[in-house]
């Protein structure tokens, strides 16, 4: 796989091989960010996402396990390739147990490292097969989506926070034609406001006191990809004049540059509040409004598609419970029912802390409803308790939504998926009083 315009982070302090693997890293395409000390390292964590990060195992700050360790807890934790001596190849095998991609002791071989560094990068097609959800509202926003992947215009997604703003922005970018070309997110409320400019559309060298050399931006990382402005409302206004410039007239300058160079990615916004509101009050330009919302994606709350909690409390499941050695088999249809009567005021990512903590704490042999809430009163959970047959009745129930959902409302596709005759469906559907579409 080639690694042009895939985003690497490097973590390096020593000067002679880092300049080596920057440059090894360019000729091959990549967009290379290089850090000289983990502090660095773990400063710019929450706001760069890397594809994959290159990382020096003994740095002179901190080890390059603390760097590892910063990055794992964040949301979408890239793969790391650790680079060893000798004498560290015990602690770089526990790192990859923990979820590290791979390491190469030193010294390497240029092709070695490349095709190591390539087989960790995620595949950029396999966002275009992702599924957005199974609920109504989600499929009708997934075809969306796919509709507008065939267009370049600029996209704002709009919804409550936690709901899957990111992730539809990245099914977006994997569906179009410029899938394989960098997504590069930035959340405009995570950088310093004083940082942000240059963070956006990077700086010269000399620009500012600590500009040593010339940085690259994120607009011009983003390459002819996407861009994704997160939490786009925080802007100051400034930024907003020269993101409506980006917009408008498709160009942009490093700050202290005389330049202007060209912008090429789509860009697609995202906000979590009321952007009409804060054009009434004077908050956000309304040109850039206007610009920004050429095509608008709606992200509905969880709690307005409950057909897709029992969807997601499974993919969590699965995906949490493959990471640890757990005694869980999977989720009690008690959990399902009370996962359903939750209102999620976080949403989807409420939805996946929660999975990600019951699986890790959970006794098994089925994830509870106490596993996933243990802050309700123990009272609360045996009332949650019903009878068998209401217990049975509503997974049936559940599950045959699901069925429905997949098979987009065809009986005899649901029919097929369960396992069960057209007849038997039709019965249980009327005693459970369910309709199909
Ligand atoms: N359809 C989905 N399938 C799988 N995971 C999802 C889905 N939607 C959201 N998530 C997960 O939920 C969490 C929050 O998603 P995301 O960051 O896209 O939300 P957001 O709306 O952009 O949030 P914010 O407003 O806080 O920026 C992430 O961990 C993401 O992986």
């Amino acid at each position: 796989m080639s690694l042009k315009d895939r985003s690497i982070a490097l973590v390096e302090d020593d000067p002679i091989m880092g300049e080596s693997l920057v440059q090894m890293l360019s000729l091959e395409g990549a967009l290379v960010t290089w850090w000289r000390s983990g502090g660095e390292a773990i400063a710019a964590s929450p706001r760069h996402r890397p594809e994959a990060v290159i990382c020096d195992l003994r740095l002179p700050d901190v080890d390059g396990e603390q760097v590892f360790l910063a990055w794992a807890n964040s949301e979408m934790p890239p793969p790391f390739v650790f680079i060893t001596g000798f004498g560290d190849i015990d602690q770089a095998v526990r790192l990859m147990k923990g979820g590290a991609g791979d390491f190469l002791t030193k010294p390497f071989e240029k092709d070695v490292f490349l095709e190591r560094l390539a087989d960790l990068l995620p595949r950029r097609s396999e966002f275009a097969g992702a599924c957005l959800g199974v609920s109504p509202p989600m499929r009708s926003v997934q075809r969306l989506l796919d509709r507008i992947a065939k267009v370049r215009s600029t996209v704002l997604i709009t919804g409550e926070t936690g709901t899957g703003k990111e992730v539809a922005a990245r099914y977006l970018h994997g569906a179009s034609s410029s899938g394989e070309l960098p997504f590069v997110a930035i959340n405009c409320a995570a950088i310093p406001a004083d940082l942000l400019e240059s963070e956006l559309f990077g700086h010269e060298r000399g620009a500012f006191t600590g500009a040593g050399q010339r940085h690259l931006g994120y607009a011009e990382r983003a390459g002819g990809g996407t861009l994704f402005l997160d939490e786009v409302g925080e802007l100051r206004p400034e930024l907003q004049a020269k993101l409506l410039r980006l917009v408008e007239e498709r160009t942009f300058r490093r700050v202290g540059g005389e330049k202007d160079l060209a912008f090429s990615a789509r860009l697609v916004a995202a906000t979590n509040s009321d952007l009409q509101a804060a054009v009434a009050i004077g908050r956000f330009r309304k040109d850039l409004l206007f610009r920004l919302d050429v095509l608008n994606v709606a992200v509905p709350p969880l709690r307005e598609r409950k057909e897709d909690i029992a969807w997601l409390l499974d993919r969590f499941f699965e995906e949490f419970a493959a990471l640890v050695d757990t005694p869980l088999r999977g989720v009690s249809a008690l959990t399902e029912q009370a996962a359903a009567d939750h209102p999620w005021p976080g949403n989807v990512r409420e939805l996946r802390n929660r999975v990600e903590r019951a699986v890790a704490l959970g006794l098994g042999p089925w994830l509870m409803p106490s596993d996933l809430f243990p802050e309700a009163l123990q009272h609360q959970v045996v009332d949650a308790f019903g009878s068998l047959a209401e217990v049975r009745n509503e997974a049936e129930r559940r599950h045959i939504e699901r069925a429905l959902g997949c098979a987009s409302g065809e009986m005899a596709r649901a029919a097929k998926i369960l396992g069960i005759g057209r007849t038997t469906l039709w019965e249980k559907m009327q005693k459970l009083g369910l309709r199909a579409g």
